[in-house]
C-alpha cells in the first residue's frame, strides 16, 4: 500500500480549513450529512434518467451511529458511493467538487437539491477527528474502496469490502482537551440537536439508534437500557409543502418547535416566490414583545437555509430595524454561499428577497389593521413603538413604508386612531393635524392647553411615547396636513375667533406684561396674554423647533442635561388671578414677583417639569396664605 502525499497547497489548505474556516465545530456534521444526501440524490437523479433503475425511496436513507468506546461516529449513507478514482479526484484534491461537476455534467438547474459545491465541506471533519476513514462502493461497481487520513499527512486508499452500494465516513473523534469538548460529539443527544439545528430539512431520512429504557421482563422496578432506531429529521420542510395542505394550527407549532416565542402568533405570512429570485418564507408576527425587545441584547433576524440546509441562524440584513420583531425562515436556493456557508459571497440576492419581505410584511400589517382591529392593536400594543423608531430614524426614510401603520390615541375616540381615519374626521376649517405630549393619556387630558382645541371641535391625538413627537417632527406631514402641538406657540387657530381675540387685548397689558417678562428672565423666553386658556390661570407653551416634552425627554440622556426648550409662559387675563396681578403692580412689587413665581411654577407642573426650588415654592405658598 502506497502512501500518497497531498500536493503542498492542499496541505495549506487543509490547515486552514480546519483552524480558520468555520466559526462552530459542530458544521462538520453538517457538512457530512448534506454529502449524503447530495450522493442519494445523485442516484435519484440517476433513477430519472435511467429507466433500469429502480428508486424504491424506502432504500434510501442516512444513518448515524455512535460508539462511544472506540469514540467513532459513523455516517453511512445508501447513495451513489465512489470509485477509487474518485475518491482520489474528490477527497484527494481540496476544492475539487464532485458534486458541483456532477450538476454541471447533467446540466441540473432547478428541482434540485445539491447541496455541494466548493469541494472543502468534508475535510471540516478534521476539526474534530483525528482519522477519517471512508469506505464506499459506486454505483454500478463491484468493489469498494477504503480512503483514510489522518489530515495534513496525506491519506491512503485501499480496497475492501462493502456489501451495499453507498458511503461510510468513520471519524475517530478527538480526545478532549481543557479548552475544547469533543467527548460531546459522541453523545447521543448532542448529535440529534446537532441535526435537529442544521439538517432537519435534508429529504431522506437520518436515521439514529436511541438509547431507551424499559421495564425489565419479570420486574416492576428495575428497568433495562435498549436501542430503538429512529428518524431524526423532519425531512419536509412545513415552507416546501402546499399552503392549501397547511393548517393554522401546523404554522402554530412551527412557530413553537423553532422556538421564535413562548406566545402565540398574532399573524404568519408564508411566501413562495418564483421571479428575479426564488425563495420560500414563513414569517410570523408575534403578539407578545420578548422581554429583552427594548434592549441592546435583542438580535433581529430571521434563519437563512439553502436547499433546506441552516446557514444562519439570524441573518439580520433580512429585515429592517422597524419589523425586527418579526420571526421566522427563509430558504432559497438562489444564494451565492461563501465557502464556510456562514455568509453569503455577495448580498445582492439577500437585499431583493429582504427588499421583498418588507413589502410583504407592510401589506400584511395593513392588512391586519383593516381586518382584524383587536389583533393588529395588540400587536401594536407591543411593537407600535418599534414602528415609530424606524419612522425616526434614517432622517425619516422610511416613513412611507410606515405612516399608515401608526396610531395614537384619540381625544374623540377615546381609544386608538389611525392618522388616515383622524384625517378623515377633520372638519372643513381645520388646518392641522393637533397632538399633545406628556406622560400618561390622564395627564394630558388635563393640559390646559387643550381647552381651545377641543372647544374648536378639534381633536387632538395623545403622544405618551418617547419617541412620539420625534417621530412626528420627522413625519412633517400626513397628508399634506402638518403636525401641530397644542403647545405650540401659535396653534394656527382662527385669530378673528370672536370668543377669544375680543377679550384679548394685549397691549392694553403691555408694561405689565414686560414687568413679569424682567421678573423671569432667563427662566421664559417671553410672557404674554393667552388665546388658548378658558378656565385656568396659566399654561407654558413654546417656541421654536424644540418642545418642552423633547426637552424632558433629552435631559434624561447623558450629555444633554442643558438642553432647554425656548418656553412662553401664557397668562389667561380672564382669570380672577390676573387682577391680581395688576394691582399686585401697582401697590407691591414684592407681591407682584412673588404672584408671579406662584404662576411660574405653577405653569412648570402642570407641564410634567420639576419646580427649581421646591422649598422656596412651598414657602411663597405659606407667605399667601398668612
Ligand atoms: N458521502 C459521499 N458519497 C459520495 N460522494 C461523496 C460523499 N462525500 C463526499 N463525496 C464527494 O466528495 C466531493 C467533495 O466533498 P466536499 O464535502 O469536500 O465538497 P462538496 O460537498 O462538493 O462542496 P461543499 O464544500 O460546498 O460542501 C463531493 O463533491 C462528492 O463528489
Amino acid at each position: 500500500m502506497t502512501v500518497k502525499q497531498f500536493q503542498a497547497e492542499s496541505k495549506r489548505l487543509l490547515d486552514l480549513m480546519v483552524n480558520s474556516i468555520y466559526t462552530h465545530k459542530e458544521i462538520f456534521l453538517r457538512e457530512l450529512i448534506s454529502n449524503a444526501s447530495d450522493a442519494i440524490d445523485k442516484i435519484y437523479y440517476k433513477a430519472l434518467t435511467d429507466e433500469s433503475i429502480d428508486f424504491i425511496k424506502d432504500n434510501y436513507y442516512i444513518k448515524l451511529q455512535i460508539d462511544k468506546e472506540n469514540r467513532l461516529l459513523t455516517i453511512s449513507d445508501t447513495g451513489i458511493g465512489m470509485t477509487k478514482e474518485e475518491m482520489e479526484e474528490n477527497l484527494g484534491v481540496i476544492a475539487k467538487s464532485g458534486s458541483f461537476a456532477f450538476k454541471s455534467e447533467h446540466e441540473i438547474k432547478d428541482g434540485f437539491d445539491i447541496i455541494g459545491q466548493f469541494g472543502v465541506g468534508f475535510y471540516s471533519s478534521f476539526m474534530v477527528s483525528d482519522i477519517v476513514t471512508v469506505i464506499s462502493k459506486a454505483f454500478g461497481s463491484e468493489e469498494a474502496y477504503k480512503w483514510e487520513s489522518k489530515g495534513a499527512e496525506g491519506y491512503t486508499i485501499e480496497a475492501c469490502t462493502k456489501e451495499t452500494v453507498g458511503t461510510d465516513i468513520i471519524l475517530k473523534i478527538k480526545e478532549s482537551s481543557d479548552d475544547e469538548n469533543y467527548d460531546e460529539y459522541l453523545e447521543e443527544y448532542r448529535i440529534k440537536s446537532i441535526i435537529k439545528k442544521y439538517s432537519d430539512f435534508i429529504r431522506y431520512p437520518i436515521k439514529m439508534d436511541i438509547t431507551k429504557t424499559k421495564p425489565r421482563e419479570g420486574t416492576e422496578t428495575e428497568f433495562e437500557e435498549y436501542k430503538e432506531e429512529e428518524i431524526v429529521n423532519s425531512q419536509v420542510p412545513i415552507w416546501k409543502k402546499n399552503k392549501s395542505e397547511l393548517t393554522q394550527e401546523d404554522y402554530e407549532n412551527f412557530y413553537a418547535e423553532k422556538h421564535y416565542g413562548f406566545d402565540k402568533p398574532i399573524k404568519y405570512i408564508h411566501i413562495s416566490a418564483e421571479g428575479t429570485i426564488s425563495y420560500k418564507a414563513i414569517l410570523f408576527i408575534p403578539e407578545n414583545m420578548p422581554y429583552d425587545f427594548y434592549t441592546k441584547d435583542y438580535e433581529k433576524g430571521l434563519e437563512l437555509y439553502s436547499n433546506g440546509v441552516l446557514i444562519m441562524s439570524k441573518c439580520g440584513d433580512l429585515l429592517p430595524d422597524y419589523f425586527s420583531f418579526v420571526k421566522g425562515m427563509v430558504d432559497s436556493e438562489d444564494l451565492s454561499l461563501n465557502i464556510s456557508r456562514e455568509m453569503l459571497q455577495q448580498d445582492r440576492q439577500l437585499k431583493l428577497i429582504a427588499k421583498n419581505i418588507k413589502t410583504k410584511i407592510k401589506n400584511e400589517l395593513e392588512e391586519l389593521l383593516k381586518n382584524n382591529r383587536d389583533g393588529y392593536e395588540k400587536f401594536y400594543q407591543s411593537f407600535g413603538r418599534q414602528l415609530k423608531y424606524g419612522i425616526y430614524s434614517d432622517f425619516g426614510a422610511n416613513k412611507e413604508v410606515l405612516e399608515d401603520l401608526l396610531m395614537f390615541y384619540s381625544s374623540q375616540e377615546k381609544k386608538l386612531t389611525t392618522l388616515s381615519e383622524y384625517v378623515s374626521r377633520m372638519p372643513e376649517d381645520q388646518k392641522y393635524i393637533y397632538y399633545g405630549a406628556g406622560e400618561s393619556i390622564e395627564r394630558i387630558e388635563k393640559l390646559p392647553q387643550t381647552e381651545v382645541v377641543t372647544d374648536k371641535g378639534y381633536e387632538i391625538l395623545y403622544f405618551t411615547d418617547d419617541v412620539d413627537e420625534f417621530a412626528i417632527r420627522m413625519l412633517r406631514t400626513y397628508k399634506e396636513k402638518e403636525f401641530k402641538s397644542i403647545s405650540s406657540g401659535d396653534l394656527g387657530i382662527d385669530e378673528d375667533d370672536k370668543n377669544q381675540s375680543s377679550q384679548v387685548n394685549e397691549q392694553e397689558h403691555q408694561e405689565l406684561f414686560e414687568e413679569i417678562t424682567n421678573i423671569l428672565a432667563g427662566k421664559v423666553k417671553i410672557v404674554r396674554a393667552s388665546k388658548r386658556l378658558k378656565n385656568h390661570p396659566v399654561c407654558l407653551a413654546n417656541d421654536g423647533d424644540l418642545s418642552i416634552e423633547m426637552e424632558k425627554i433629552l435631559r434624561a440622556m447623558p450629555n444633554h442635561e442643558n438642553i432647554k426648550a425656548d418656553k412662553i409662559l401664557e397668562i389667561n387675563i380672564n382669570h380672577r388671578v390676573f387682577q391680581s396681578l395688576k394691582e399686585a403692580s401697582q401697590s407691591d412689587k414684592e407681591k407682584l414677583r412673588l404672584y408671579t413665581e406662584l404662576l411660574y411654577n405653577q405653569a412648570l407642573l402642570i407641564e410634567g417639569l420639576s419646580v427649581q426650588d421646591p422649598v422656596e415654592f412651598s414657602n411663597n405658598i405659606c407667605k399667601i396664605m398668612v
